[in-house]
């Protein structure tokens, strides 16, 4: 048989339909056709790794067990990934190298443990370390001749960084700072790698000198020793327990007992101990929250993978699977032929799409906020702090339902963990709470819109990202148009800042005091919040697509301009409530928009495989019985569920112990 005799014939069919060049899609989604050739090669490498793969499925393993095997496979993973990164590469190209590959996920179904060493501490170094410190840190760190993670989060507080409890307490006698933790509340709680696999970590602590409090501080702390791995004296650590999801991550607790570190473990690129302790502070305190800003920005291209990797899962699974009757004796269609199966996946297509334009235009300015901030210009730091909270924050929302809808969407067969879309959903849904909970980082978001209001008010110019809160308060007539939806959100949320600002100024006429004023208001602030982080998607999904697409054939082009209008027409009748309230759309033009849905379903349909096929994922990333390129889907689930190891034996030794002496009643 040949290779193509072994692929599914309802995929094949698919693939026949689709308008457009899948693999300029892929080149489009990567970069550029070397971009691809660059990730496809790494892949090749990395991935032809032994070792590197489970006999036993990691589903199937205790706990104790899972970390073991994740170790062992991170390091052959990591070192397999070094040797195949071109060292001659620039940083530039390695990021865009591997940018969207989803290579830890062909490994680990649950990360890895060595996610934070990457994500956050050689960032926390990068950001929060002088020039000196990254001189010796960094080369240490890149080689992984030390492991690290970031510890900030404690028992008591994770939202609330100011009130961290452990505490950095400088010694000038000895030039040293003790750190200790005074209360159970203060333990560190959650560092991914933390419990057994880190020996080094960034601890955030209060830091007083001098008995003055200098606030929230970065220190780098070694917490086991370097050859036997065990905690050092003063330093409790262990592992937090089981979890919906990273269960291979290895989060841990920390406690301090009077652990005492040298003077240079502070990171200093922004604020300064000196020896005598005197405390020299940031230029902008808020600076040391910019690992966390680096990382918000990223969770947004990570939300855009995982979606991918779900929607291509669910669209395969879909054209393959057969149920019910459309048409009496016209056989079972395949299910994406309901028109509701469509309107339960295209929508994370196109979710997809956007978010990574959106990723990557929000990184572009991160860098070059990054950049200003180096020479001292801190002033466009508000505007990246809202943009990113709220994009993270709705993307992660977003990503969430939209994953669990394409499990929904697979009927039983989503419920395995064979599926994988379980453990999809678990790394979505963590995103939701990491890195700033959701809740809380809308509100940071509506701090920024109530400034920018009373700015708009007092005629002052407003930042780009919130320009439109001047221009767009009548009501205009309403066009079905994208730039129209655009235009409406943009609306939507100008009603909505203004509900929550006059409710603020309500509460605070009665006598409340600001904060409860700001309390009382906070439900309409959160949704004024997502509104603005609606618009800003729209239009940015609409003007990115514009800007990078003018060089593709014109199939293409046409096809993602369905999605574009997809995207922008669901969401209209998603929000009909909030349109209706604050535009003056129509029932007969909610009608049309309902009618342009349905079509632009139609459309998309004959090139959805080949849309989840540009993602270009290969069978190892998606680790999924239900999405594999060749759509054997029964066979792979057979397969799958024979490697349980209760599959092992016909009878099970507590039928013996159990059941039978139950069955003929002597138990
Ligand atoms: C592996 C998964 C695979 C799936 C794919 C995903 C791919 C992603 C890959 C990464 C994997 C990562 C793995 C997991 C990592 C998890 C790590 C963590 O959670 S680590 C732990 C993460 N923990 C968290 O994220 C904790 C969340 N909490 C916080 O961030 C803060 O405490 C707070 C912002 C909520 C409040 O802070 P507070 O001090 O009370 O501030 P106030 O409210 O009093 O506002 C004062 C003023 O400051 C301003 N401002 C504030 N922040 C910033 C900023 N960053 N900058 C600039 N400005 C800022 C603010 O606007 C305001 O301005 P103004 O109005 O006065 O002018
Ligand atoms: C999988 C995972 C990995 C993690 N990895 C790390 C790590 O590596 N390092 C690290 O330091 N931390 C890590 N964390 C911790 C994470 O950053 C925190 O859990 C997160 O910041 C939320 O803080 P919290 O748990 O204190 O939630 P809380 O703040 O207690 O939130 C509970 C509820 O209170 C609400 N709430 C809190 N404050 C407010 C407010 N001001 N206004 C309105 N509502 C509010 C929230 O909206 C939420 O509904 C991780 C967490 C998870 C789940």
């Amino acid at each position: 048989m040949s290779k193509v005799d072994l692929i599914n014939q309802d995929l094949v069919r698919e693939r026949g339909t689709c308008e457009f060049d899948i693999e300029e899609l892929t080149y489009y989604l990567d970069g550029d056709a070397a971009a691809t050739a660059n990730r496809r090669k790494l892949e090749d490498k990395v991935l032809s790794t032994e070792g590197l793969f489970d006999k036993v499925p990691e589903d199937f393993l205790s706990h104790k067990e899972k970390y073991e095997n994740a170790v062992r496979k991170a390091v052959l993973f990591y070192r397999a990934l070094q040797n195949a990164l071109d060292p001659n590469m620039s940083d530039q190209e390695k990021a865009s190298t591997t940018y969207r590959s989803l290579l830890p996920s062909a490994v680990f179904k649950e990360q890895s443990p060595f996610t934070l060493h990457v994500a956050m501490f050689i960032p926390a170094i990068l950001g929060q370390a002088n020039e000196e410190q990254k001189k010796y840190w960094l080369p240490r760190a890149s080689k992984m001749e030390i492991i690290g993670t970031y510890a900030q989060t404690e028992l008591g507080h994770g939202t609330f960084i100011r009130g961290l409890e452990t505490t950095a307490t400088y010694d000038p006698k000895t030039e040293e700072f003790v750190l200790h933790s005074p209360t159970l509340s203060s333990y560190k709680w959650w560092p991914g790698s933390l419990a057994h696999t880190a020996n080094y970590c960034i601890v955030m602590a209060h830091l007083y000198s001098q008995g003055k409090s200098c606030g929230i501080q970065p220190f780098i702390v070694q917490l086991r020793d370097e050859e036997t791995h065990m905690p050092l004296p003063g330093i409790k650590l262990g592992e937090i327990g089981a979890k919906l999801g990273f269960n291979t991550v290895n989060n841990g607790f920390l406690g301090f007992e009077n652990h005492r570190i040298a003077r240079d473990r502070m990171l200093m690129k922004n604020a300064q101990i000196a020896k005598d302790g005197t405390f020299t502070k940031s230029a902008n305190n808020k600076l040391t929250y910019g690992t966390m800003v680096y990382v918000r920005v990223v969770i947004v291209n990570g939300m855009a993978n995982q979606l991918a990797r779900a929607a291509t899962i669910a669209v395969r699974y879909s054209a393959v699977r057969r149920q019910s009757e459309l048409k009496p004796g016209a056989g079972e269609p395949q299910i994406m032929d309901y028109v509701t199966q469509q309107h339960k996946l295209y929508i994370a297509i196109a979710s997809s799409h956007a978010f990574s334009l959106i990723a990557k235009w929000l990184s572009g300015k991160y860098y070059k906020v990054t950049g200003d901030l180096e020479k001292g210009n801190t002033d466009e730091l508000p505007e990246l702090h809202a943009t990113a909270c709220c994009l993270k924050a709705v993307t992660t929302l977003d990503t969430t339902a939209l994953i669990e809808r394409c499990r929904l969407s697979c009927g039983g067969h989503g419920y395995m963990l064979s599926s994988n879309l379980p453990q999809i959903y678990g790394l979505a849904t963590a995103a939701f709470t990491y890195e700033g909970e959701f809740t809380v980082l809308m509100l940071q978001t509506a701090r920024s819109l109530v400034k920018a209001w009373e700015q708009a008010l007092a005629g002052k110019p407003l930042r780009p990202t919130m320009s439109y809160l001047t221009e767009k308060k009548q009501t205009a007539k309403w066009s079905n148009s994208i730039d129209g939806i655009i235009d409406s959100f943009q609306r939507v949320a100008v009603g909505k800042l203004e509900s929550a600002v006059a409710s603020i100024k309500k509460y605070s006429k009665q006598g409340m005091a600001p904060e409860d004023a700001w309390n009382m208001s906070s439900v309409r602030l959160v949704a004024a919040s997502e509104a603005h982080g609606r618009a800003v998607m729209l239009s940015t999904y609409k003007s990115e697509l514009e800007r990078t697409t003018t060089s593709l054939s014109e199939p293409l082009r046409r096809v993602l301009g369905y999605l574009l209008h997809l995207y922008a027409v669901y969401w209209t009748l998603e929000k009909v409530g909030d349109l209706l309230l604050y535009t003056s759309i129509s029932e007969s033009d909610i009608q049309q928009l309902q009618d342009v849905y349905e079509d632009l379903l139609g459309k998309v349909r004959p090139n959805a495989v080949g849309l989840v096929d540009a993602f270009d994922f290969r069978d190892q990333i998606l680790n999924s019985a239900l999405g594999a390129y060749d759509g054997r889907v029964y066979e792979r689930l057979m397969e799958e569920a024979l490697k349980s190891p209760l599959n092992a034996e016909p009878v099970n030794q507590s039928f013996h112990k159990y059941l039978k002496p139950f069955m003929q009643g002597k138990l």
